[in-house]
């Protein structure tokens, strides 16, 4: 039976290049240019806004009230509080909310933000939540990833709490509950159907990777 691990599974290669990203490893050995990670930050507020409109995308997906009551509560823990959260940690980091508001999008976010949008157009919500799945869980597992490594830096790393936020009970809650969502859906399904879900998967992740290389490239 298809699972979420069958998906990784599926895409090991490109899991890894995500989930190891340089960017990644800078973060947890504290040596990542602050630069890099400002650009990063302030292309996750657009980043934000436009999963945002995804969650959107997944109430009108959806068939029933207990599916459009659970993609609204997506919707309204991003606009009602992540990303005013967001733009509180960018505070922190130096940048306003003015300079957040005029920014140019980065080529990798359009490309990775519209194809999340796309391939919820086309397919079910189903294809919607495994297009966001590797946002939505692939954090968890490289904050994780990062905790477990010998190099890992906990001592005056300045990205500390961005780790932290992402090995919480809170967030691994969210999490779980994302993939037990996604393991009920795969356990109906034939293998011509999983083939189409890993192409989604594999192509958002090997997109999410791009977005790593986008804040080291301080790219646009
Ligand atoms: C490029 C990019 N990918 C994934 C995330 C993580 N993320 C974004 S929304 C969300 C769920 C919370 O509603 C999570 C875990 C990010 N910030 N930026």
């Amino acid at each position: 039976m298809p699972s979420f691990q069958s998906l990784i599974d599926s895409c090991r290669d490109d899991w890894n290049r995500y989930i190891q990203h340089d960017f990644v490893q800078q973060l947890g050995k504290g040596t990542l240019a602050k630069s890099c990670f400002q650009h990063y930050l302030k292309q996750d507020y657009l980043f934000l806004i436009q999963f945002s409109r995804a969650w959107g995308l997944a109430v009108y997906k959806s068939h029933d009230i207990f599916e459009i009551r659970q993609a609204l509560a997506g919707l309204k823990a991003i606009v009602d509080v992540e990303l005013d959260l967001h733009i509180q940690y960018c505070k922190q980091w130096g940048i306003s909310i003015q300079e957040l508001d005029n920014l140019p999008e980065a080529k990798a976010n359009i490309a990775y933000t519209r194809y999340m949008l796309d391939a919820g157009q086309q397919g079910d919500l189903l294809d919607l939540h495994i297009a966001l799945a590797p946002c939505l869980i692939g954090y968890g597992m490289l904050a994780n990833w990062i905790q477990e490594q010998s190099w890992y830096q906990a001592h005056n790393n300045p990205y500390l709490s961005w780790i932290e936020m992402y090995t919480g009970d809170e967030f691994h809650a969210a999490m779980q509950t994302e993939i037990n969502w996604i393991n009920q859906r795969l356990a109906n399904i034939d293998s011509q159907r999983f083939e189409q879900l890993v192409k989604i998967f594999t192509n958002a992740t090997r997109l999410e990777a791009d977005f790593w290389q986008m804040g080291l490239d301080k790219s646009y």
